[in-house]
């Protein structure tokens, strides 16, 4: 791994027709709403890091995951990439609660409130949502611009 290179979780519940997001109240991407998630601590895998932050950020505990998507993030003027591990939740135990990171609220999958969303999120949205595993790659100028990237259907994902 590069040193330039930050491994982050990003994780998404789903019950019948509605994903459950959260407002994201400080630090990076304060303001938008999202999955939950954070950076991967050195002593902990990847999904490990995932179920830590989603009990941490939602008060949900995680009792079975799967990858769905790796996305790198790159920011203009920045050489630290981000590479974001997208998995879905299948199962879990416990009631979403407000705590000091984030607010959540479920949402009609046909109401994702992108407009107070990370840009990148309409682009693959649709491909979670629908069950496709996807790879993907964005360039963004500041927080609200991509200038460009790319977006790929996988069938597998290390
Ligand atoms: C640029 N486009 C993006 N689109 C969608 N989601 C994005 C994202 N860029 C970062 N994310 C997610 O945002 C969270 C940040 O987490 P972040 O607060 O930095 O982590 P962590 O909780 O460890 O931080 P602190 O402990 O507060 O330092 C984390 O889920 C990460 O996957």
């Amino acid at each position: 791994m590069s040193t330039n290179q930050k491994i982050l979780t990003l994780v998404m519940v789903r019950k019948a027709n509605a994903i459950l997001l959260g407002l994201k109240k400080r630090g990076f991407g304060e303001g938008k709403w999202n999955g939950f998630g954070g950076k991967v601590e050195n002593d902990e895998t990847v999904a490990e890091g995932a179920i830590r932050e989603l009990e941490e950020e939602s008060g949900l505990v995680a009792k079975c995951l799967k990858k769905v998507g790796i996305l790198e993030f790159e920011f203009v003027g920045n050489p630290i990439v981000l590479e974001v591990h997208v998995f879905d939740v299948l199962q879990y135990e416990g009631e979403p609660v407000e705590t000091e990171e984030m607010q959540p609220q479920w949402f009609p999958e046909d109401s994702v409130p992108y407009e107070k969303m990370w840009p990148d999120d309409i682009l693959w949205y649709p491909l979670y949502l629908k069950g496709i595993k996807f790879k993907g790659y964005f360039l963004y100028q500041g927080h609200d611009t991509i200038l460009k990237y790319t977006l790929t259907q996988v069938d597998h994902l290390p």
